[in-house]
């Protein structure tokens, strides 16, 4: 059997392998089904700009850096900046990997055509408002939560800017048995989408 390497071209589908990425057991990642359905709702093209908000391991940093022309990753947490940096060189891509605590590190960021927010976090409000003035008209933000809360915090913030559409999704992986395949639930993910109106 060939053998699995990072050159860009395996990668034309979303939702590459996890088990391909780099990994640090303190710094979480935005898993490969859930990253599909992210990438989905995203709606990406070669011509965009995107913007990884809290980029963690730094996979969809690294998914959106396949399609869009400029990627810029941010996170406060060092070890996420480093871990991200190394997954984007394992991938041959091209990204800004900036450490820095939203919304203060947006500001000087221009304006984005494509914008994810991979984490809750008790600031979302902030996040939010100031991540929406950088995007460009028409363009499209899309929020991961787990907590109930996050979601409904998402998704009223988000109304009064955009068309919204809330997705859940609760991912089971099949794990084998003496006397076959289980399936073991996750936890249920949010994922929010949101079109802010052609000006
Ligand atoms: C769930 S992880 C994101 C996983 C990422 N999407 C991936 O695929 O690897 C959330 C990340 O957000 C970062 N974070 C939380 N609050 C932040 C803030 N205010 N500014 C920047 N990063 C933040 C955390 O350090 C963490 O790495």
């Amino acid at each position: 059997m060939k053998e699995r390497s990072s050159q860009k071209w395996e990668f034309r589908t979303p939702g590459i392998p996890d088990s391909l990425f780099l990994r640090d057991e303190e710094i979480p990642m935005t898993k490969e089904e859930i990253r599909s359905l992210v990438m989905s709702k995203l709606r990406l093209r070669e011509d965009h700009e995107a913007l990884d908000i809290g980029c963690g391991t730094g996979s969809v940093t690294v998914e959106m850096a396949l399609i869009a022309k400029r990627v810029v990753g941010i996170d406060n947490n060092p070890k996420a900046v480093e871990l991200t940096k190394a997954n984007v060189s394992k991938f041959g891509v091209n990204v800004d990997v900036i450490q820095g605590h939203a919304p203060e590190a947006l500001k000087d960021l221009g304006k984005f055509d494509r914008i994810f927010i991979g984490g809750g976090s008790d600031i979302l409000e902030e996040i939010v408002m100031e991540a929406l003035n950088h995007l460009k008209s028409g363009g499209r933000i899309v929020i991961d939560a787990i907590l109930l809360e996050t979601a409904t915090r998402a998704v009223s913030l988000l109304s009064e800017r955009a068309e919204v559409e809330v997705t859940q999704v609760t991912i089971s992986k099949g794990m084998k048995t003496k006397n076959g395949t289980a399936m073991i639930a996750r936890n249920p993910v949010f994922i929010i989408s949101g079109e802010v109106n052609e000006a």
